[in-house]
């Protein structure tokens, strides 16, 4: 097994250089385990990366919460997978559900933006999760599976590969996933892994969990055999932050 806890900050949209700075002065003086038991990782928005990375502790790193779908050129707007590796950012969150939903990333698409940015050397937090509709009608089990499939369609090695399962009705909504539905997902999803790739990816392949996440359910979550971490957005941005990178010392008892 050997799955290291990671836990991720989405910051999303959000942040001024003042709250940036405050959040990272409380990061950079937290008391949290060290990096063989959790990987910590901040995505603030792109303006912030260099002047976060730059003042951050050097056992967390940063993530970048996008990427141009292949090489930079003539894409207004864009940020290449390239110029993050420039920039050294070493990872990426791919498919998040607000640019599903808002954005109309399809399915294909996302699978050919974490291959593009696997290639160029970054590390990629793939999103996945059912809407509430699709969870009401039963199929939660074949939306995650046909998202995680359009992934492994175009990508050979998993070593960089972190997939959050984020189910849309839980984020942002303070309704969180009982800890059954996340491990039953999640189990579902390695198994998903297990017959559609490798024993060995589905073995190592970190499935993390995220929605409305906070420093009050993280540890029941985090006690879930399939739960290998969180991606957390709203808490992220507060002190209680540090109690749920803290949970990874769940996994040890
Ligand atoms: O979308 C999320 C992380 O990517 C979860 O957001 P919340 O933790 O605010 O529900």
């Amino acid at each position: 097994m050997g799955r290291k806890f990671f836990v991720g900050g989405n910051w999303k949209c959000n942040g001024t250089t003042e709250e940036v700075k405050k959040i990272v002065t409380t990061l950079n003086e937290a008391k949290v385990p060290g990096e063989d038991v959790v990987e910590v990782v901040v995505s603030p928005p792109f303006v912030f990366l260099p002047f976060v990375k730059s003042l951050l502790r050097p056992d967390f790193h940063v993530s970048a919460q996008n990427c141009w779908v292949r090489k930079g050129g003539a894409y207004t707007g864009e940020v290449s997978a390239e110029m993050l590796v420039n920039l050294g950012i070493p990872w990426v969150i791919i498919g998040h559900s607000e640019r599903r939903q808002l954005l109309n990333e399809s399915n294909e698409f996302v699978g050919d933006k974490v291959a593009y940015a696997l290639q160029q050397g970054l590390k990629v937090i793939a999103c996945i999760g059912e809407t509430l509709e699709q969870r009401e009608a039963g199929t939660t089990t074949a939306v995650v599976a046909e998202q995680t499939k359009a992934i492994a369609a175009k990508i050979s090695n998993w070593d960089n590969v972190v997939l959050a399962y984020e189910p849309v009705w839980a984020i942002g909504t303070g309704k969180v996933a009982t800890p059954a539905q996340a491990q039953e997902v999640h189990a579902d999803l390695r198994k998903w892994v297990h017959d559609n790739v490798s024993a060995e990816v589905a073995a190592s392949v970190r499935i993390i969990y995220g929605g409305s996440v906070n420093g009050g359910n993280c540890k029941e979550l985090a006690a879930q055999p399939d739960v290998d971490g969180f991606l957390v957005g709203g808490a992220s941005l507060k002190a209680e932050f540090v109690d749920i990178i803290n949970a990874a010392t769940v996994k040890k008892n």
